[in-house]
């Protein structure tokens, strides 16, 4: 386990340090180990991946709200090609390792979501449509970000698992930039409305309080991968 956790922007950073215990029992859920030491069950592994093409249909559908909230073109810029990696290249991998355990492209699109995947999904929604655009960044970077860390953090035993390819699609310096990216974004964001010291504004414990809740639903949904498939 890679003890130096990834810098991803001063916002990021500072509201995963305000979320200790929900980050942890993130990116190092029983799952995440399982994906690197090779000892998840495939089926579990494929109940998530089902479930998580679903979770990529609606949080394209919350990224797309995140074009409507952008008050710069920067935001919007992110937003839009975010939508765009996600339902033209990352929803692809899913399809693709689904394709081999015969599960068909319109079956996923068909799947029951499971309870704590509608939870999570219209949390973030419902974040973004309640508040501003970093009340829906907040709910949406444990996600983004958290995926990037747990890619990093696995790395190392990439080459022995057989999940090396979820785990190198995340470990990837390209993803890696993505994650950079959306931290400097969110950067700006915060400084456009709530000035040069965020900390000090009435809205950060709110903020706070959605990231947090959006990685303890990080959390659930791990659990229902490994829950679901018995
Ligand atoms: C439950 C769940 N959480 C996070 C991700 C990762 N993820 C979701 S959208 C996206 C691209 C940028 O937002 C990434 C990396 C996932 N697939 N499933």
């Amino acid at each position: 386990m890679n003890s130096q956790l990834p810098s991803y922007g001063a916002t990021f950073d500072a509201w995963r340090l305000g979320a200790p215990n929900e980050w942890a029992a993130y990116t190092r859920h029983a799952f995440v180990q399982g994906l690197g030491d090779g000892t998840l069950p495939r089926a579990a592994f494929v109940h998530y991946l089902v479930q998580d093409y679903v979770f990529l249909v609606h949080f394209s559908r919350a990224w797309s709200l995140g074009v409507v909230k952008s008050e710069t073109l920067a935001e919007m810029k992110t937003c839009a090609s975010t939508v765009d990696a996600l339902v033209n290249h990352e929803m692809a991998l899913h399809v693709k390792t689904c394709a081999a355990e015969g599960i068909s492209e319109a079956e996923l699109f068909a799947a029951t979501e499971a309870t704590e995947n509608i939870a999570y999904t219209r949390y973030v929604m419902d974040a973004g449509l309640q508040g501003d655009f970093l009340d829906l960044m907040a709910a949406l970077m444990p996600c983004v970000m958290g995926y990037g860390e747990i890619g990093l953090s696995l790395a190392a035993q990439a080459e022995t698992s057989p999940y090396r390819d979820w785990i190198n699609t995340y470990a990837d310096p390209e993803y890696q930039a993505v994650c950079t990216n959306a931290g400097a974004m969110l950067d700006g964001a915060v400084a456009h409305r709530l000035g040069a010291k965020p900390q000090n504004s009435p809205r950060w414990a709110q903020l706070q309080a959605r990231f947090t809740k959006a990685t303890a639903l990080e959390v659930g949904f791990w659990q229902m991968g490994l829950d679901g498939a018995s």
